[in-house]
C-alpha cells in the first residue's frame, strides 16, 4: 500500500520550508523528492494526499498527556483521548498511570496497550506508576511492568513524598535503563490550595500554591539523579525556581530533561477571569515572571520539550467551583494553534524551533524512532494550514472534555491531516 503525499512543504535542517513529494509504503517513509519530480501514480492502490503547500512535519509527539480509561470513562477513553490527539497533530501520544485502578500492574500496561491498538489512531505509549496505587507507600514491580511495555515510571498526579522512596525508585530504574518521570509538588505546603499564590488568590480569598512548592522536588530529585544517575524528567515545569535548578544542574552534567505546557507559556494567575474552574490545574497558572522564565528556558532548551498535559475532566466535575472541582484542562487539540499563533505568527519564534520542541526533541529525549521526516523512518505526519483562522470552540472538540480556558479564542495554525504509520487517521475534510 502506498501513500503518497504531494506538495508537501517540508522544514529543512535550516529551517527552511521546500516543496516535497512523500512517498510512504507500508508505514515507512520511502522518499522524498522534490515537488518537480514527476509522479508515477500509475501504480494501483495509490492514495494520493495533496497538501497544497501546507506545511507538513513529523508528527507531534506528546510525552505528558491523561486518557482516563480505566476506570475513568466519563471523563475520556482511549478511543476519544486518541482521536482527540489526532486531531490536534499528534500522532505518538505517553498516557499517565493515574487511572483507576492505577497503571501499577502489568495487566493494566497491556490493557491500554491492547485498546489503544483497537482504537488504530494515534501511537500510544504508556507509563507505569512509581508506587502502588499513587500511594507513595511501595514501589511497584519494575521489571514486569518494563516487560509489559512500560516506557517509564512516574507518579504524575502526585509527587513522591519521600525522599528514600524517590532515591530506591530512581536507583531501580536507573540499573533497567528506564526514565523516571516526576510530577513535583510537596504536599505540606500546598494543602487544599487551589491556584497559585498571588492576586487572583488574594482577591478571592483562596489559599495559595507557593512556587517552591514546586521546586523543593526539583531540587530534590536533582540531587538524587546525582547520587543514582538515572535519567530524570520534569513534569509540566511552571515555576522560575525550578528552571533555575535545572538549568544549574544541566551545567553540571546531570542527567535531568524538563517538558512545560502551552498554558504555562501564555496564561499567567492574573488572566484568570473569575470563578471558572476551567483554569484550575496543576501546577496552576503562576506569575507573569514565572511565565516568561518558561519562555526563555523553553528557547534555550533548559526545557527540552513541549507537552500537554491533556487532562478532560466532565462538565459536572468541574461545575464544582474553584475550590472543590479537579484540577486539569484538556490540550491536545489547541497546542499547536496556541504556540503556532502567540509565539512564531508574533516572530518571536521560528517554525522550526515550535516544531521541533513537539516532535525532534521529545523523540531525542525518550529515545522514540519517530520525529523527524527521513527515508526509513516510521510515516508518522501532520500537516498544517498556517493561514486559516479559526475560533476554539470546545463544543467541537474530538475529546470528552471541554475544560479548556481558551475558549473563543482566534487562531491560526490548525492541523488538517494527521498520518500515522501510512495511514490517514484524521483529516479535516472528512470530519
Ligand atoms: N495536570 C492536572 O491538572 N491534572 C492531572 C494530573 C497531573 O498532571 O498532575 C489530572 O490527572 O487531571
Ligand atoms: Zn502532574
Ligand atoms: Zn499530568
Amino acid at each position: 500500500m502506498r501513500l503518497i503525499i504531494r506538495n508537501a512543504n517540508v522544514l529543512d535542517e535550516n529551517g527552511n520550508l521546500e516543496l516535497k513529494h512523500i512517498s510512504i509504503v507500508d508505514g515507512i517513509i520511502e522518499s522524498i523528492e522534490n515537488a518537480g519530480t514527476a509522479l508515477d501514480s500509475s501504480e494501483s492502490g495509490v492514495q494520493i494526499l495533496d497538501a497544497e503547500g501546507k506545511l507538513v512535519t513529523p508528527g507531534f509527539i506528546d510525552m505528558h498527556v491523561h486518557l482516563r480509561e480505566p476506570g475513568f470513562e466519563h471523563k475520556e477513553t482511549i478511543e476519544t483521548g486518541s482521536r482527540s490527539a489526532a486531531k490536534g497533530g499528534f500522532t505518538t501520544i505517553a498516557c499517565m498511570p493515574n487511572t483507576r485502578p492505577v497503571t501499577d500492574n502489568s495487566e493494566t500496561v497491556q490493557l491500554v496497550k491492547e485498546k489503544a491498538k483497537a482504537a488504530g489512531l494515534v501511537n500510544v505509549l504508556p507509563y507505569a506508576a512509581i508506587t502502588k496505587s499513587e500511594l507513595g507507600r511501595e514501589l511497584t514491580d519494575f521489571k514486569a511492568l518494563k516487560e509489559a511495555g512500560a516506557i517509564g515510571f512516574t507518579d504524575d498526579g502526585v509527587g513522591v513524598q519521600s525522599a528514600q522512596m524517590m532515591k530506591d525508585a530512581m536507583a531501580l530504574a536507573a540499573s533497567m535503563n528506564m526514565p523516571v518521570i516526576a510530577h513535583c509538588e510537596d504536599n505540606s505546603l500546598v494543602e487544599g490550595a487551589p491556584v497559585a499564590e498571588g492576586e487572583f488568590a488574594k482577591r478571592h480569598g483562596f489559599k495559595g500554591i507557593p512556587n517552591e512548592s514546586e521546586a523543593i522536588h526539583v531540587g530534590r530529585d536533582i540531587l538524587l539523579a546525582e547520587a543514582t544517575g538515572v535519567h530524570y524528567h520534569v513534569c509540566h515545569v511552571s515555576t522560575e525556581q525550578s528552571i533555575r535548578l535545572i538549568r544549574q544542574a544541566k551545567e553540571i552534567g546531570i542527567n535531568v530533561t524538563a517538558e512545560v505546557c502551552p498554558h504555562h507559556l501564555i496564561l499567567s494567575e492574573e488572566d484568570i477571569p473569575g470563578l471558572d474552574a476551567n483554569w484550575k490545574m496543576n501546577p496552576p497558572l503562576r506569575s507573569k515572571r514565572d511565565v516568561e522564565a518558561c519562555i526563555q528556558a523553553l528557547e534555550d532548551g533548559t526545557i527540552d520539550i513541549v507537552v500537554t498535559d491533556h487532562a478532560p475532566h466532565s462538565a459536572e466535575e468541574k461545575a464544582k467551583g474553584m475550590q472543590l472541582a479537579p484540577f486539569g484542562i484538556v490540550g491536545f487539540e489547541t497546542a499547536f494553534p496556541l504556540l503556532y499563533t502567540k509565539f512564531v505568527a508574533t516572530g518571536r519564534w521560528s517554525l522550526n524551533m515550535l516544531v521541533n520542541r513537539m516532535t525532534s526533541d521529545p523523540a531525542k529525549v525518550f529515545g522514540l524512532n519517530s520525529g523527524s521526516l527521513k527515508v526509513g523512518a516510521p510515516a508518522d505526519i501532520t500537516i498544517v494550514d498556517l493561514e486559516n483562522e479559526k475560533e476554539v470552540d470546545p463544543e467541537q472538540f474530538a475529546s470528552k472534555g471541554r475544560n479548556t480556558p481558551f475558549t473563543g479564542w482566534q487562531l491560526k495554525g490548525w492541523p488538517v491531516a494527521t498520518v500515522v504509520q501510512g495511514k490517514v487517521v484524521w483529516s479535516e475534510q472528512e470530519a
